[in-house]
């Protein structure tokens, strides 16, 4: 017995710093060996604690774990909504992992969903603690890291009727219609020629989302969209720093607090010179200017004129602008790469899409917004679409208030809760070959990604469900739209339909290993 505990200690140490390495944390040596003692020295910390807490009763089922990092190996080699929906089938739809210090609960069917995000949605409608929410988003005044209460409540109506209402999302109609028209000509010049499609359209979101934001007015547009992809990047997946909030020397030695701290600092200025200048043209407006409030004018004028029960701080306008970019970006371009290599491996499929589009668009000779509720077959295309391959799989993580009890377990308070969209979009109980690619499933079906059926959840569901719905799907339907309207696409040389399978990267997030590469040839130009 006694033997069994050291063997586990040193496997969970040995596996701990192969963790970190893996997690992308890259250490020197030193830090490594520094993390190892530290580790050590954990593990006595932990066993002692364990013996003081009262532990809960009936949790919900668990694999087996190793002192002191719980669960945390499960996750190497993987992708983390891979290992769960794995995990999920051998131990149940709610399962209790230890990650690090912190108890998970991970959901992974419709029924268990629903009672998170329906039965028991207030209590679990908070966002747990995580270190980003701190430095990065303005401690925790964005949308997303906010605590569930009334600030929180007044940004969501501050963007379902103001930054994101279905009005708003259509006077910004002709700002996606240049920006994705300027792809289109950009792609018009390299037909015949690979092109890295997923950068292009990543590119893409991320300009219709900051002129959105900023109107024409963000002058250092390339060096932000380094730092947001770099701010995505840190705030999906697990960190160690994350997972082991009371070891603060994790935190330095991941380097994690600097990082995110550069960042910030790095944010903050660029926002800081957009919203002056918003100010100042505000107060002096010349002939000229934009006719049309971008979301910061929109923020202002609320600022000013709003009768605010929570008056907004300019940090509160930097967080919520902040929110929206980084909530607005990846999501609808993944989106649109995989409907673009799920249809690439089904050229039947790409052909329907095509021909749909081209009946209803030949006359008119160019795409445009207004007709998009004529494409009956691109929208199937895109619901199956976001069934497989949700942008994001987890979801985003909440927490409970209170312990609850679920199906008969119980979920005891501040437990991070996370929902595993991903593997619920394949549960064979609610979907017929659920692993295949097939858009007509939803033709006459009520099935909807709204927030009512629990099968199919890739905007989650409930008080905390995505509020930018209509706004990713604007971008998303007329993006794909014009890709396959203007272009007939071609696999490079060398490319069989199979390699655009098992394209999800090793890492914590969705995205891709690597980025979809495509010949474009030449249909219609813009
Ligand atoms: C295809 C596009 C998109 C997908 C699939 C998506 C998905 C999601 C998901 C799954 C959540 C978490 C919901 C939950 O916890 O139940 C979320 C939250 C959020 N999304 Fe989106 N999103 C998309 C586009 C957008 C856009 C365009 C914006 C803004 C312009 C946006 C802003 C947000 C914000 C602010 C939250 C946090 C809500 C809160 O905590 O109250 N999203 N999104």
């Amino acid at each position: 017995m006694k033997f069994g505990r050291k063997a586990g200690s040193i496997v969970s140490n040995t596996l701990l710093i192969i963790f970190l390495t893996v997690m992308e944390l890259h250490l020197p040596s030193f830090q490594v060996l520094l993390t190892f003692l530290l580790v050590f020295l954990m593990i006595f910390k932990s066993i002692k604690k364990s013996k003081i807490k009262d532990s809960p009763k009936n949790l919900p089922p668990a694999p087996w774990k190793l002192p002191f990092i719980g669960h945390l190996h499960l996750l190497m080699f993987s992708l983390p909504h891979h290992r769960f929906g794995e995990l999920a089938k051998k131990h149940g739809s709610l399962m209790h992992l230890q990650l690090g210090e912190l108890s998970h609960i991970v959901v992974s069917s419709p029924e268990a969903a629903k009672e998170v995000m329906k039965t028991h949605d207030i209590n679990f409608a908070n966002r747990p603690f995580l270190l980003p929410g701190r430095i990065v988003f303005y401690n925790f005044t964005d949308i997303s890291f906010a605590p569930y209460g009334g600030y929180w409540r007044q940004l969501r109506k501050i963007c379902t009727l103001e930054l994101l209402s279905t009005k708003r999302v259509q006077s910004f109609r002709s700002v996606r219609e240049e920006q994705i028209s300027n792809l289109i000509r950009s792609i018009s010049s390299s037909t015949g020629l690979t092109i890295n499609l997923g950068e292009m359209l990543n590119n893409l979101s991320y300009s219709i989302v900051l002129s959105t934001a900023f109107g024409g007015r963000c002058k250092q547009h390339e060096a932000f969209l380094s730092v947001m992809k770099k701010i995505l990047e840190a705030v999906a997946g697990f960190s160690i720093s994350d997972l082991f909030p009371s070891i603060k020397l994790f935190h330095m030695i991941s380097g994690m607090t600097a990082k995110l701290e550069k960042l910030h600092q790095d944010t903050d200025d660029i926002l800081e010179s957009i919203i002056e200048e918003h100010k100042a043209s505000k107060a002096n407006p010349k002939n000229g200017d934009d006719v049309t409030d971008d979301l910061v004018d929109v923020l202002l004028n609320l600022q000013d004129h709003g009768g605010l029960e929570f008056p907004l701080t300019i940090d509160n306008i930097k967080a919520v602008i902040l929110d929206i970019l980084i909530g607005g970006t990846d999501t609808a371009s993944n989106t649109v790469e995989w409907a673009m290599s799920e249809m690439m491996k089904n050229p039947r499929m790409l052909e329907k899409a095509q021909a749909e589009l081209r009946q209803v668009f030949d006359r008119k000779g160019d795409v445009n917004e207004s007709d998009l509720h004529e494409l009956k077959y691109l929208k199937l295309v895109i619901k199956e679409t976001l069934r497989l391959h949700p942008p994001v799989p987890l979801l985003v993580p909440r927490e409970n208030v209170e312990k609850c009890e679920i199906n008969g377990f119980e979920i005891p308070a501040k437990s991070k809760v996370v929902v595993n969209a991903w593997a619920i979009g394949r549960d064979p109980k609610y979907w017929n070959e659920a692993e295949r690619f097939n858009p007509e499933r939803f033709l006459n079906s009520s099935v909807d990604y709204k927030g009512a059926n629990f099968e199919f959840i890739p905007f989650g569901a409930g008080r905390r469900m995505c509020p930018g719905m209509s706004f990713g799907m604007a971008i998303v339907e007329l993006s794909l739209a014009c890709l396959l309207y203007h272009f007939d696409w071609k696999l490079p040389n060398g490319m069989k339909r199979e390699d655009l399978d098992m394209s999800e990267a090793f890492g914590s997030t969705a995205r891709r290993k690597r980025d979809l590469h495509l010949i474009p040839i030449r249909y219609s130009v813009v």
